[in-house]
């Protein structure tokens, strides 16, 4: 596939707030050939990583659940269960999805599996998010797991059987992207079988 063909690109600084919005002006070159003009608004809160933890023997996930204020003023008022994620902030995305773990749920990992990488809104936002997988048993839970207080996180720890979880996807409780992703992953590769 060819590289797109842009120029005359400029950016213009909506918000620099708590992470960053721009207004960009640039012109594509369509597949026809001709050279238009068009303007977007693209939000950077740098890239992120995702991961589920999972146990074959007890065909169990590590989910945790949150309250999110932009998934509230959007219709849904329950906290949201998602598996565990954060921001890279500089590290390398596998660094930084062993401590976001340990930190969200309170499992030690030393071993996880990378397994694939997405942008998850793609029109708008500028994030790739890394997705990755690991097996846990309950020998690696070092502490209660909920996140950092002082940063407004208050995290549950769910321990919920894999065909509950599957089913809570169908059902409507389950609606976050890349929880999704990644409970279809381990159905779809047999690892829960
Ligand atoms: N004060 C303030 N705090 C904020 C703001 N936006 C986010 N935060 C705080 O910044 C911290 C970021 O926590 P992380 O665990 O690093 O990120 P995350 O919000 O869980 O993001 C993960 O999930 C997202 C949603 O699926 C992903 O988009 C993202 O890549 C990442 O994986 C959280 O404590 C969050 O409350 C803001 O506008 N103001
Ligand atoms: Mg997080």
């Amino acid at each position: 596939m060819k590289r797109a063909e842009i120029r005359n690109i400029s950016a213009e600084t909506l918000s620099d707030n708590w992470y960053l919005l721009k207004k960009y002006s640039f012109e594509l070159k369509r597949r026809d050939g001709e050279w238009q003009q068009q303007s977007r608004e693209v939000y950077d809160r740098g890239n992120g990583a995702t991961i589920l933890l999972y146990n074959r023997a007890q065909k169990t996930v590590i989910l945790t659940r949150q309250f999110r204020f932009p998934v509230y003023i959007n219709g849904h008022e329950q906290p949201l269960i998602e598996a565990a994620a954060g921001l890279l902030d500089e590290m390398s995305p596998e660094q930084r999805i062993k401590a976001e773990a340990e930190e969200e749920t309170g499992y030690r990992l030393t071993q996880v599996e990378k397994v694939f990488e997405a942008y998850m809104s793609p029109g708008s936002v500028t994030e790739k998010l890394h997705f990755f997988i690991a097996q846990y048993d309950a020998s690696q839970q070092v502490h209660d797991g909920g996140g950092l207080k002082a940063e407004g996180e208050d995290i549950e720890v769910l321990e919920l059987g894999f065909a509950d979880a599957l089913k809570a996807i169908t059902d409507g409780v389950i609606v976050d992207g890349k929880t999704i992703m990644l409970l279809q992953y381990l159905a779809l590769k047999g690892l829960m079988q």
